[in-house]
């Protein structure tokens, strides 16, 4: 477990303290030694009592880093291996009512891999989660879940979990009902004790443990229900638009937390999750497909053959005109509404900046977007 600690020593070191708990956290669950992730469990909830009372993390806090990173290292490093998960081979779907149609599409997931469903309202993003989830049935094309023997509805579940945009109200207790959610699994007696505690630091929700649906936000209903859906270890966790409800920390430690679950040693998965937020999602996702009108137009596994030019976004003051002015025949500059897109065939992302900087444009904000789906949205 060298790497992973190395890792986390420097998460400590340059204060990423969160970041190490949490990290922590997962290496002490692949050791499955008990008494360590018991212990990660109540480092985690120093820190988090700290952090809810604005203290700083004193000597003994990092005292107990250092045991339990030792410890952890003294384990021999797990070996994440990809295997094949799905295969999704020219599915369709329509719906008897309305003109909408999800034209045949392909693609292949293999644990480990986060797959990213973009685009905008209304273009089919839930649906091809609802046929992947099993919710809806397809209409054409096959799809093949690979460590699954028989692919019926009650199997499939079993094997896929899927998070739906709107989280449906529960009852009782957050913690009652991951107690349950893990009995359902086949975790009984101390090991559910433990693998709820584990979850409810992991997700940060330990202080929530005691409330119910109605008593949390749309934020932590969401974290919920991703430790709920966790605590049954489905080898591929989907979810709908999970980034909606988040803050803009929430969103980036939700999908840090998804790439490392992806590929987590003990049980690794596959991810498919749908988002507005193209940038947030490009950043972890393995492959991107991007749907207009039900079509997927523009996967990044096969944006390499594809772009032909290079392309960036740049928010700045300067009129439309100066920066045509400045970029000549070379580039394209077009307006959507507070960016700049600009597209040139002949001169990198990089140069195409510098010559708008050498010109004195002011620029707020610049993205190199070549290789992303945003220049097909
Ligand atoms: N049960 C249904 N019967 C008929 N049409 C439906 C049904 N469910 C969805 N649609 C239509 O299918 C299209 C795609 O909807 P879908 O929810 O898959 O899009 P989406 O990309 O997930 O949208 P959003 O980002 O708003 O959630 C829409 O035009 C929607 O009205």
């Amino acid at each position: 477990m060298a790497l992973t600690t190395d890792s986390i020593k420097s998460f400590i070191q340059y204060g990423d303290i969160s970041l190490a708990v949490r990290r922590t956290l997962d290496a002490a669950l692949d050791t499955q030694d008990d008494d360590l992730v018991t212990e990660a469990i109540s480092w985690s909830k120093q820190y988090h009592r700290l952090q809810n009372n604005d203290e700083n993390p004193g000597q003994d806090f990092f005292n107990k880093a250092d045991d339990l990173i030792t410890r952890i290292s003294s384990f021999p490093s797990g070996r994440f291996a990809a295997m094949p998960l799905l295969n999704v081979d020219q599915i369709g779907k329509s719906y008897s009512k309305g003109n909408f149609t999800l034209h045949p599409i392909s693609f292949e997931i293999r644990t480990g891999d986060i797959l990213g469903v973009v685009g905008e309202n209304g273009n089919g993003k839930t649906t091809l989660l609802s046929c992947l989830s099993g919710d809806l049935a397809i209409d054409r094309g096959n799809i093949i879940y690979h460590n699954l023997r028989k692919a019926d509805y009650y199997t499939i579940k079993g094997h896929v979990a899927f998070i739906p945009q709107r989280i449906p109200v529960w009852y009782g207790m957050l913690k009652d009902n991951l107690h349950f959610s893990a009995a359902l699994s086949g975790v009984k007696g101390k090991a559910n004790e433990l693998m709820v505690d584990f979850m409810l630091e992991r997700l940060n929700l330990s202080s929530y443990a005691h409330l119910t649906w109605k008593q949390i936000s749309s934020g932590y209903r969401t974290r919920f229900e991703i430790a709920r859906v966790l605590l049954q270890k489905p080898s591929l966790l989907i979810l709908d638009e999970p980034l909606a409800n988040l803050d803009i920390n929430a969103q980036q430690t939700l999908l840090t937390d998804l790439r490392n679950l992806a590929k987590s040693v003990r049980h690794p998965l596959g991810i498919v999750l749908s988002s507005q937020q193209l940038h947030e999602v490009e950043k972890v996702a393995d492959n991107v497909l991007l749907i207009k009108k039900g079509k997927c137009i523009y996967t990044t596994n096969t944006q390499n053959e594809s772009a032909a030019s290079n392309a960036i976004e740049i928010e700045s003051n300067a009129e439309r005109e100066l920066i045509g002015n400045v970029l000549g025949a070379e580039a394209t500059v077009q307006y959507n509404g507070g960016f700049y897109t600009i597209v040139a065939e002949t001169i990198s992302a990089k140069q195409l900046l510098q010559k708008l900087v050498n010109a004195g444009i002011e620029i707020q904000y610049y993205r190199d977007i070549t290789n992303s789906t945003k220049r097909y949205f």
